[in-house]
């Protein structure tokens, strides 16, 4: 089978792994990425992109000053913006994010909220005549917005967001004002220095009641001096553990007038006279975060996937050490522990890009209903993007932290990319929802759902009918070959039911004794356990379905990695299938032996499966994944840009070095 991936020159060790590879990579990558045109145009992006010199950086950022940083992704996402045209816009979710990806890496940048929220918000909460005025001007980037909800006192709950938006019947206008100085909106991206609007999420009041948050589209800027208009306040927060490219801003209003019709008002309006109409679902107002929640999934498994490509291609051609004495140094990539550290960071992301395909398909299919006034699916899309999102970005997070450390000391290199990837990616943790608390959303469907099955009532999404299955008493596992699919489903399945049915009881019992809001305080520990089982099982029952799906020559070698994602998570958890006798300690045994049996049947695939990803180095951005593997001399040839490698001799010698020294030989 011909190899893309091997090319003159390269490091032996990595080439010989590409020899062993036992598939079609092309396929695999077609597979991974949604079809052989999808791929294609991958390729296509990629080579116009490395074409374009101004797409470029011109040292790497890891050199660079916060200040050239911020210059340099201005530049880069004006050029970028300029040619949108290689790119299909609407395939935002494709090809909208591999080509930010590969111009603009991971540091942010002075748009990424305009294209990410500003005009997705424009999209879903304007009505048809302020959709004409405000997208065609936010397209054609004859604006630059943010979308401005967190303040430096509440980001979580959004029903004391202290921003206030009066309504003025007399002028028809909103008064916007910040009456404290926790009301001021706090880490907007690139709301400090670069955008000149906002969606403005404010306390709406309007004949004297207050109505809740809302959101308001608010001119910051004048547009020609880009200085800040009248009233407002507004700046950078500072340098932050990553997307330091972006200018995650400050701002406070002193009572702003702004336009009655600056009001989004797709689904609450304020009528001239001050009515207020209420929307037709209380948290319609809140899809951007659930369109933000959607798509981060796939942008953190690919975080995921690009730190495990880099661990596993340096395994490959790192050697340190002897498995058999006096028989040489081995690749690291032999020792089963660094197996076992990679292997299931590879296995989850693939699970996790999976996943992201089916919440796409999900939120398309609930935009659509939204068009016609139907809100049926929005609790189970908001549990699902909510669930996912916390579950995903945990795991990336602890998962690239788990590659950095499986390469040793050049891992804690910037070189390596993983402290730009780990700083990058763990702020998903954080935003669209802090983890924690977004679990205890899913948690909310999940006893509903337990209160339906409890009620005797049969009629549960799709999502959580499990809850509501009889489930077997014990595990059908006899042996790890011939542990189905299904088999493993129901093992899975019998863990969350139990979770969720522990959790309801415990809750049950608390609202006896306490209001609900303490009740459910007391049981949130439980309640966010349920919720990741439940993210758990959705994850491995729809990666072992994508499997069942891949062309036949690939289905063997995805099936090792969903097997090792679905045991490790098993085997990690061992006490809760235990309980009641379901799992004896024998069956476990079994399967942590099926744990290193995927690992084994992995090794000689590994750096192929990561290849089918198909990275370019343009986007890994790092000198240990480099496709080549020639990884020391890029090392040194990377040292030597260090800014403090242009002159032989640092001024600190003679200020302080030399002095010390001197004076110290002097005294001896
Ligand atoms: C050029 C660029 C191209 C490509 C880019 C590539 C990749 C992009 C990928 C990533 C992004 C990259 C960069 C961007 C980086 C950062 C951006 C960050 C932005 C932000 O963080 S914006 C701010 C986000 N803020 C939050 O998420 C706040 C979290 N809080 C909440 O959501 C709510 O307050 C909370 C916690 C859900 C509670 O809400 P509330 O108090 O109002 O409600 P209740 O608890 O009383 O619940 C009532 C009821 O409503 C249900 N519900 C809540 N939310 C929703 C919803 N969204 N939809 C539907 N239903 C909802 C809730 O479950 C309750 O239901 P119940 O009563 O149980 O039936
Ligand atoms: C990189 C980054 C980019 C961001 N970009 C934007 C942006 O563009 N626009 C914007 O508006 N915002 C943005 N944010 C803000 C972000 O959305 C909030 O920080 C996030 O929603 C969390 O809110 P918080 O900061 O108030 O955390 P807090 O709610 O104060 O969380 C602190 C702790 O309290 C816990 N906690 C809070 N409430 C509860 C509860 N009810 N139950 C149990 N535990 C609870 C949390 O779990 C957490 O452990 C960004 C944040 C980051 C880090």
């Amino acid at each position: 089978m011909s190899n893309r991936w091997i090319q003159p020159g390269d490091n032996v060790d990595i080439t010989n792994e590409r020899k062993k590879c036992t598939f079609d990579i092309e396929k695999m990558s077609a597979f991974i990425h949604g079809g052989e045109d999808k791929l294609q145009r991958r390729r296509e992006i990629l080579e116009y992109v490395k074409s374009n010199k101004s797409l470029g950086d011109p040292q790497p950022i890891e050199f660079m000053t916060r200040n050239e940083r911020v210059e340099n992704a201005s530049r880069k996402i004006v050029e970028m913006t300029n040619n949108t045209d290689q790119i299909d816009g609407s395939d935002f979710f494709g090809e909208g994010m591999y080509y930010q990806a590969l111009t603009m890496g991971r540091d942010l940048h002075a748009m990424s909220l305009h294209y990410v929220m500003f005009i997705p918000t424009l999209q879903g909460q304007t009505d048809d005549e302020q959709l004409d005025h405000w997208l065609s001007l936010a397209i054609a980037r004859a604006i630059v917005g943010t979308y401005a909800q967190t303040e430096l006192g509440h980001g979580t709950n959004l029903s004391k967001l202290e921003t206030t938006a009066h309504y003025d019947p007399k002028t028809e206008e909103f008064v916007l004002n910040s009456p404290t100085i926790t009301a001021a909106k706090w880490w907007p991206g690139a709301l400090g220095k670069s955008s000149n609007y906002a969606v403005v999420v404010a306390q709406l009041y309007t004949q004297g009641e207050c109505k809740g948050p809302h959101p308001f589209i608010v001119q910051l800027r004048e547009m020609d001096t880009h200085k800040p208009l009248k009233g407002i306040t507004l700046g950078d927060i500072g340098p932050k553990l990553g997307i330091n490219g972006s200018d995650n801003g400050f701002l406070l209003f002193d009572h702003v007038r702004i336009p009655r019709r600056h009001m989004l008002m797709r689904y609450s309006k304020v009528l001239p006279d001050g009515t207020y109409i209420k929307p037709q679902h209380s948290k319609l107002g809140y899809g951007t975060m659930v369109f933000v929640r959607s798509i981060m999934i796939k942008d953190q498994a690919s975080q995921l996937g690009a730190a495990s490509t880099i661990a596993i291609r340096y395994a490959s051609v790192r050697r340190q050490g002897e498995i058999i004495p006096n028989s040489g140094e081995v690749q690291i990539l032999d020792y089963q522990t660094q197996q076992y550290r990679l292997f299931p960071q590879l296995a989850r992301a693939f699970a996790f890009l999976f996943a992201a395909y089916e919440i796409r398909d999900l939120y398309m299919k609930v935009t659509e209903q939204l068009t016609h006034g139907n809100t049926e699916l929005l609790p189970e899309i908001h549990a699902l993007s909510s669930g996912l999102k916390s579950v995903v970005s945990w795991d990336t997070a602890q998962g690239i932290e788990q590659c950095r450390l499986a390469c040793g000391g050049h891992g804690y290199s910037q070189a390596s990319a993983f402290p730009e990837i780990y700083g990058y990616a763990v702020g998903g943790c954080t935003y669209e929802g802090e983890n924690i608390v977004m679990l205890q959303q899913v948690a909310r469907f999940l006893m509903k759902a337990a209160e339906e099955v409890k009620k005797g009532s049969a009629n549960l999404a799709e999502i959580c009918a499990y809850i509501g299955r009889k489930g077997e008493q014990h595990s059908r596992f006899t042996s790890v070959d011939s542990y189905r699919d299904e088999d493993i489903v129901s093992d899975l399945e019998y863990v969350a039911r139990q979770q969720v049915f522990r959790a309801y009881e415990k809750l049950r019992k608390a609202q006896q004794q306490a209001n609900s809001e303490t009740a459910w305080n007391s049981c949130s520990v439980e309640l966010c356990k349920t919720s990741r089982w439940h993210v758990r099982l959705y994850l491995v029952k729809n990666f072992l379905a994508k499997v069942s799906t891949a062309p036949s020559d690939l289905r063997a070698v995805l099936h090792d990695v969903a097997r090792l994602y679905a045991f490790d998570i098993i085997t990690s958890s061992s006490g809760n299938f235990y309980e009641n006798g379901y799992m004896r300690e024998d069956q476990m045994n079994e399967i942590r032996e099926g744990v290193y049996k995927c690992l084994h049947r992995i090794r000689p695939n590994a750096v192929s499966l990561v290849d089918s990803w198909d990275y370019d180095d343009r986007e890994l951005k790092s000198v240990l994944g480099r496709r080549d593997g020639n990884v020391y001399p890029a090392l040194l040839e990377w040292a030597k840009q260090s800014p403090l490698n242009k002159t032989e001799v640092l001024p600190t010698f003679d200020k302080y070095l030399g002095p010390m020294m001197r004076e110290a030989k002097s005294k001896l």
